[in-house]
C-alpha cells in the first residue's frame, strides 16, 4: 500500500534559521500518527508546509500519490487535508451551525452569484449544508448546541466545533494540532473517542500532541522531532524507550552521561 502523505527529504528555513532539516515521514491511510518534540522543534512547521502556508527550501511533499508542494492553500483543501489550530479559530459570534457551514464552503459548486440570485441550484446546496454541518456537529458530539454563538460554548465544545468545522471539507488526511492543550481529563477522554471515531469513519490522522498519556495511549505510530530534525520513529513502546527521544525531552547532551 503506498503512503497517504509522504515528506520526503523536506528542508524548510527561513532565513537563517533552518525549522526543518531533510525530514522525511511517511503516514499510511487509516492511521493515527502523531509528531512530537519539544517547542521549537518543527511540528507546527510541518503542518504549514503540508497545507501549503509554506512551500519547503528542499524536497518534495506527496499526497495521495501527487506532489502538493508548491500548491496554493485551497487546492491543497480541495485535494483532501483539512486542519485545526493550535489558537482556537472559530466565527465566534456565528452560531456552531454556521461555522460549519462556512467550512464546508470550500467545496460548494455555485458561488456568491448564486446566492444573489437565489438560484434553485444554490437553495438546494444550502439546505444539503445545512443537513450536512449538523450531521458533523452530532458526529462531533455537540448537536445540541448547533443554535449556540461559537463564543458561548465551553472550551471543549469549542475544541469539538473546530473539529466539525475541519470534517465539512471531507478530508481524507486531518491535522489536529495540539487538540488536547486545556482540557480537562474528562474533556481529554472524550477527544480520544472522538479522534478514533475519526479514524473508524475513513480518514486518516496526523495529530501535534504535547500530552505524552494521549499520544502514547491513542497513537498508532508517531515520530519525533528535535530542532528540525527527525530523532526517532515508530510504535509508541519503541519511542517511549529511545534514548535519543529520552535526552530530548530531558535536555541531557550526549556527552554528558
Ligand atoms: N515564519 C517563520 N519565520 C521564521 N522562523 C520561523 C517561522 N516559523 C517557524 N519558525 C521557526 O522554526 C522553528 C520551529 O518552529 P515550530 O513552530 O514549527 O515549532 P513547534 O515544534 O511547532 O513548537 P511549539 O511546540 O512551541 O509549537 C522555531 O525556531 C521557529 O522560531
Amino acid at each position: 500500500m503506498s503512503p497517504l502523505l509522504e515528506f520526503d527529504n523536506i528542508t524548510m528555513r527561513f532565513g537563517g534559521v533552518t525549522a526543518l532539516r531533510e525530514v522525511n515521514i511517511s503516514i499510511n491511510e487509516g492511521e493515527i500518527f502523531a509528531l512530537i518534540g519539544p517547542n521549537g522543534a518543527g511540528k507546527t512547521t510541518v503542518f504549514n508546509v503540508v497545507t501549503g502556508v509554506y512551500q519547503p527550501t528542499e524536497g518534495q511533499v506527496r499526497f495521495d500519490g501527487d506532489r502538493i508542494d508548491g500548491m496554493k492553500r485551497f487546492q491543497v483543501t480541495k485535494r483532501g487535508v483539512a486542519r485545526t489550530f493550535q489558537n482556537i479559530r472559530l466565527f465566534h459570534n456565528m452560531s456552531a451551525l454556521e461555522n460549519v457551514m462556512v467550512g464546508a464552503d470550500a467545496h460548494h459548486k455555485t458561488g456568491a452569484i448564486g446566492a444573489v440570485l437565489g438560484l434553485p441550484w444554490h437553495r438546494k446546496e444550502e439546505k444539503r449544508g445545512r443537513e450536512r454541518a449538523r450531521e458533523l456537529l452530532d458526529f462531533v458530539g455537540i448537536g445540541k448546541v448547533e443554535h449556540e454563538t461559537a463564543k458561548n460554548l465551553s472550551y471543549g465544545d469549542q475544541r469539538r466545533l473546530e473539529i466539525a468545522r475541519a470534517l465539512a471539507t471531507d478530508p481524507k488526511l486531518l491535522l489536529l494540532d495540539e487538540p488536547a492543550a486545556g482540557m480537562n481529563p474528562a474533556e481529554k477522554n472524550g477527544l480520544q473517542a472522538l479522534i478514533r471515531k475519526i479514524r473508524d469513519d475513513g480518514r486518516t490522522v496526523l495529530l501535534i500532541e504535547h500530552d505524552m498519556g494521549l499520544v502514547m495511549h491513542i497513537s498508532d505510530r508517531l515520530a519525533v522531532l528535535d530542532f528540525g530534525q527527525k530523532i526517532a520513529e515508530g510504535l509508541p513502546q519503541e519511542v517511549q524507550t529511545n534514548q535519543k527521544v529520552i535526552e530530548a525531552y530531558l535536555g541531557v547532551s550526549e556527552d554528558a552521561s
